[in-house]
């Protein structure tokens, strides 16, 4: 069943520049989809737009029809109904996502309190429990600390702990691992991978990596310049792109792996 119906959006600056043009794609519920381009193609916004984040000034036209609520156009009391509960958001700087003046429990909790009306002991369990599923060592020192007194992977999985704390239908995750260090992104893609699948939940999956897109998603829409360029299951687009594009991001990815097997003798 389709989860994300997208229908001509198109998104424009207030001076009327298009950066997300004429876009149309769905997501079923528990699919995952990878939005890949190289950057400045307008995968931000696209996912910005599905949840009517866009920066003031810009608007979106078009269809985003989000398990029936529709996006485009809605009040920001509709938008925030659907926040959280039918979709969630983990974006590249989890500092975005965290308030810097508040613990890291507390944050994890206000989701949980809100959407799911826990209180008391229940509400301690349930933040206990996120933590741990997001596999965070020593749970109790970083439900008190402050988000600047974690590391960036953990911040990471903090954030993705509040996003999965509503058991939303669709996580947006947008270049979740860009940020962190090479040594702690595979630990989060493998987290991000399992804990959604466990869920069922359907992921739209941003990134400019070809290699990480297919880790994770089944199919990808490639984006150049605001438009799709073509979209497929991430086997065919590797196996034979059609684009012109997607052939120079699958050359690309290509002589990555093959310089680091010429690294790795072993
Ligand atoms: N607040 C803004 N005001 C004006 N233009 C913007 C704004 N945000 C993004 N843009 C422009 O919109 C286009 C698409 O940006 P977007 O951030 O969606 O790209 P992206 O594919 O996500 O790139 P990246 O991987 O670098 O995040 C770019 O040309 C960018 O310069």
């Amino acid at each position: 069943m389709t989860f994300l119906d997208v229908r001509g959006l198109t998104v424009r600056t207030a001076e009327g520049r298009v950066l997300v043009d004429d876009l149309s794609f769905t997501v079923s519920g528990g699919e995952r989809l990878g939005l890949i381009g190289e950057s400045g193609s307008g995968k931000s916004l696209t996912t910005l737009a599905l949840l009517g984040l866009l920066p003031s000034g810009m608007t979106a036209t078009g269809s985003v029809e989000l398990a029936g609520t529709q996006i485009v156009g809605a009040t920001e009391r509709a938008l925030t109904s659907v926040r959280g509960r039918d979709a969630a958001v983990v974006f590249q700087e989890p500092l975005t996502a965290l308030d810097p003046l508040m613990r890291v429990g507390r944050q994890i909790a206000e989701p949980l309190a809100r959407r799911r009306g826990l209180r008391g002991a229940a509400l301690r369990d349930a933040v206990g429990d996120m933590l741990a599923q997001v596999r965070l060592p020593e749970p109790e020192r970083v439900s008190h600390a402050f988000p600047h007194e974690i590391s960036g992977g953990q911040r990471q999985r903090v954030a993705l702990a509040m996003a999965l704390a509503c058991d939303p239908g669709l996580l947006i995750a947008d270049e979740p691992t860009t940020a962190l260090d090479v040594s702690v992104q595979a630990e989060m893609l493998d987290l991000l991978d399992t804990l959604v699948r466990e869920r069922g939940m359907a992921v739209i999956f941003v990134s400019h990596d070809l290699a990480v897109v297919a880790r994770v998603t089944d199919r990808a829409l490639v984006m150049k310049d605001g438009r799709a360029v073509e979209t497929g299951t991430v086997h065919d687009l590797v196996r034979s792109p059609r684009a012109e594009y997607t052939k120079s991001l699958v050359a690309g990815a290509r002589r990555l792996e093959a310089a680091l097997d010429l690294r790795s003798p072993r």
